[in-house]
């Protein structure tokens, strides 16, 4: 076992006096280190005073959600593989990290590298920085308020009662997009990447988070949108599809979101489509919700 140091490093003297392997320090009674063995249960008054202690308390909230989680699992591996007495049971997690914990923490490992080398037009002096501007340019193709005010000038415009419905539920798929990204973002809080540079035009609070990206959930949300409800000529479809691609693309190479916020954008817009289809409006049905 690696030895594990209990709160605060020991006082030389305290350590002249830990000769003997598989023992920890730990803060006695009147300020003293005593030394604890890793197979042995620790003596009451050192427990008492961990759980009260207040600095103690704060460490134990600080350790990793690996240690955190599970504490009630591992009471079934804190036998030693030997046979030998039991041993203390955050040893045990440490022994035994769970394989989601892994996999995740790897899966994160290797978003961040890979959005790092992605993110090749994230400023002017960056190996694609030339390709800023056109990228930023898409960016503008995708945001929130060209659409919306692409959807309400439609719907004022329209003259038929077919394109008026289409445009009013876009409109509204539109507004339930931003509101669904604003409360994911608001929940997951995750930080937008380093090399990201927060130059973006008209954002809420919630867009200093990454996580999804409101991007990607829109292009995915509105290409499915209009392929579904505009009859559109093949080339056009396939226009479509590849500025929906384009836009997820932009926002990685631009480093404002790691890979897995535009992957799981493109899931969350595209069924945040059937969400839509099934909360379809029709006017006559609005006019008399609205009464
Ligand atoms: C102001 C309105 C209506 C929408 C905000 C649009 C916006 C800036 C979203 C952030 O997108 P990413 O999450 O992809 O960076």
């Amino acid at each position: 076992h690696r030895p594990k140091v209990n709160k605060t490093m020991p006082s030389p003297k305290a350590k002249n006096n830990s000769g003997r392997s598989g023992s920890v320090p730990g803060i006695g009674n009147n300020g003293r280190y005593e030394f604890m063995s890793l197979n042995r249960t620790p003596s009451p008054h050192l427990l008492q005073r961990q759980g009260s202690d207040p600095t103690s308390a704060r460490l134990r909230a600080s350790e990793s959600p690996t240690r955190r989680r599970g504490s009630g699992s591992s009471n079934a591996s804190s036998s030693s593989a030997a046979g030998g007495p039991p041993l203390p049971e955050e040893d045990c997690m440490r022994l035994n990290p769970s394989f989601i914990g892994i996999a995740l923490s790897s899966l994160l490992a290797i978003d961040l590298w890979l959005s790092k080398r992605l993110g090749v037009c994230a400023c002017e002096e960056s190996p694609w920085g030339s390709m800023r501007p056109l990228m930023k340019l898409i960016e503008v193709s995708g945001h929130g308020i060209p659409w919306l005010a692409g959807a309400a000038y439609c719907l004022y415009k329209s003259d038929s009662a077919a394109g008026q419905e289409v445009m009013l539920n876009l409109l509204l798929a539109l507004v339930l997009d931003v509101i669904l990204v604003g409360t994911v973002k608001a929940v997951v809080r995750r930080r937008r990447p380093a090399h990201n540079r927060m130059d973006m035009f008209a954002t809420f609070s919630v867009d200093r988070y990454s996580f999804p990206s409101g991007h990607a959930t829109r292009a995915a949300m509105c290409a499915r949108f209009l392929l579904a409800h505009l009859v559109l000529a093949a080339p056009l479809r396939v226009l479509v599809l590849l500025w929906a691609t384009l836009v997820g693309l932009s926002r990685v190479m631009l480093g404002r979101h790691n890979v897995t916020d535009v992957a799981f954008g493109f899931g969350m817009g595209y069924c945040q489509y059937n969400l839509v289809e099934a909360l379809w409006v029709s006017p006559a049905g609005l006019q008399s919700t609205l009464g």
